[in-house]
């Protein structure tokens, strides 16, 4: 990539800092303290984290829907805080949630956007037209969005955050519940818009391989900062070293102290069934760690190596994978903050 100045950045945020009133008497929550990033124009910037991170606060703010307690934010050069107006003119939004009417066409969703807007009638109706046939919803153009399949109705979300022609584009979880191919329909469309719209895009995703098959760069936030950040590639390419990972039967809270008597294996950690290692030689330090969990009587269904991955990197980082968007339990989501 050709190196780009900061000043040139289309979205940047610098020093970031947020806390959350929460009732008398209770502590305030700190969402961010001090979260600092910035993306070039054309590209796309990946944020990461646990749930309770601070991307969707961090999103808020360069949003304009929310207000930093301190730290400063710039959309395509203006500041958030100060311009608020003019910011909201150069961003589209595409939230989790749809922000369609089911009752109403794509067509007529498309238009009532570009209306608010301010677009001109022609001009509106020529950019649904373009945005229809661009994300290949021609022949359900005039069905009700109730009769879309989920792929097209997230398709038509994300259109309808491109109505106005935006410089930035926010996009939340764009492929949560997607099936494979309409997965990877939309991941081409997002490298598209950046590369060849010059589009600046925000992707906030829990999937890894999403992060690692779009983002230009991304950054990976816990506890309200960013706490790596880089090109993919850099980022993988900082861990030396293969991974190893084992499949145990049963959990077994022993596992990592077992494995720490392995000279050759480091960053030994376990995750559910997961027990995770990193040595400078695969091959080698495959077979003292299959004996060691043997000799302690701890089952085990698999073992791999691999080069880094963008969830070694995750889990260097904040010390366990991302969950699996649609498996939360409650619990499970409280116990990862
Ligand atoms: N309106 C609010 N009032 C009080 N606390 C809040 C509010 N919004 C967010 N928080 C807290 O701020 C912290 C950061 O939350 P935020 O939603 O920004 O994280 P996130 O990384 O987007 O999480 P998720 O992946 O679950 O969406 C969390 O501790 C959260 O509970």
């Amino acid at each position: 990539m050709v190196a780009v100045r900061r000043s040139e950045a289309a979205l940047e945020a610098v020093d970031l800092v947020k806390t959350y009133s929460t009732g008398r008497n209770k502590p305030p929550v700190t969402a961010l303290q001090g979260l600092s990033f910035w993306a070039a124009k054309g590209t796309v910037f990946g944020l990461l984290g646990p749930n309770g991170a601070g991307k969707s606060t961090t999103v808020k703010i360069l949003s304009t829907l929310a207000v930093a307690d301190s730290g400063s934010a710039r959309i395509a050069g203006i500041d958030v805080a100060a311009r608020p107006d003019r910011v909201r003119q150069a961003i589209g939004f595409v939230a989790q949630k749809p922000g369609t009417d089911p009752m109403e066409t794509a067509t007529e969703n498309l238009l009532l956007a570009g209306r608010l807007h301010g677009m001109s009638r022609r001009d509106a109706k020529a950019r649904a037209r373009e945005l229809i046939d661009r994300f290949g919803l021609a022949d359900a153009a005039n069905r009700p969005v109730s009769t879309y399949s989920g792929g097209m109705a997230r398709k038509l979300d994300v259109a309808l955050g491109l109505m106005h022609r935006p410089q930035v584009l926010f996009l939340d979880e764009p492929t949560t519940g997607l099936d494979p191919q309409a997965r990877s329909e939309m991941w081409h469309e997002i490298a598209r818009m950046a590369g060849d719209e010059q589009m600046t895009v925000l992707l906030t995703t829990h999937y890894l391989d999403e992060a690692d098959r779009l983002a230009d760069r991304l950054a990976i936030v816990d506890h309200g900062t960013v706490v790596a950040e880089g090109t993919p590639e850099d980022l993988k390419s900082d861990l030396r070293g293969d991974a190893v990972q084992v499949e145990l039967a049963a959990t077994d809270s022993r596992a990592p102290a077992v494995l720490q008597r392995v000279p050759v294996l480091r960053e030994i950690t376990l995750d559910g069934c997961t027990v995770r290692g990193r040595t400078d030689d695969g091959a080698r330090a495959l077979p003292p760690v299959l004996a060691a969990l043997e000799e302690a009587g701890i089952a085990v269904t698999s073992a791999t190596l691999a080069r880094p991955s963008l969830d070694d990197v995750y889990l260097r980082h904040v010390g366990h994978s991302p969950l699996t968007v649609g498996d939360e339990d409650p619990k499970a989501l409280e116990a990862a903050k």
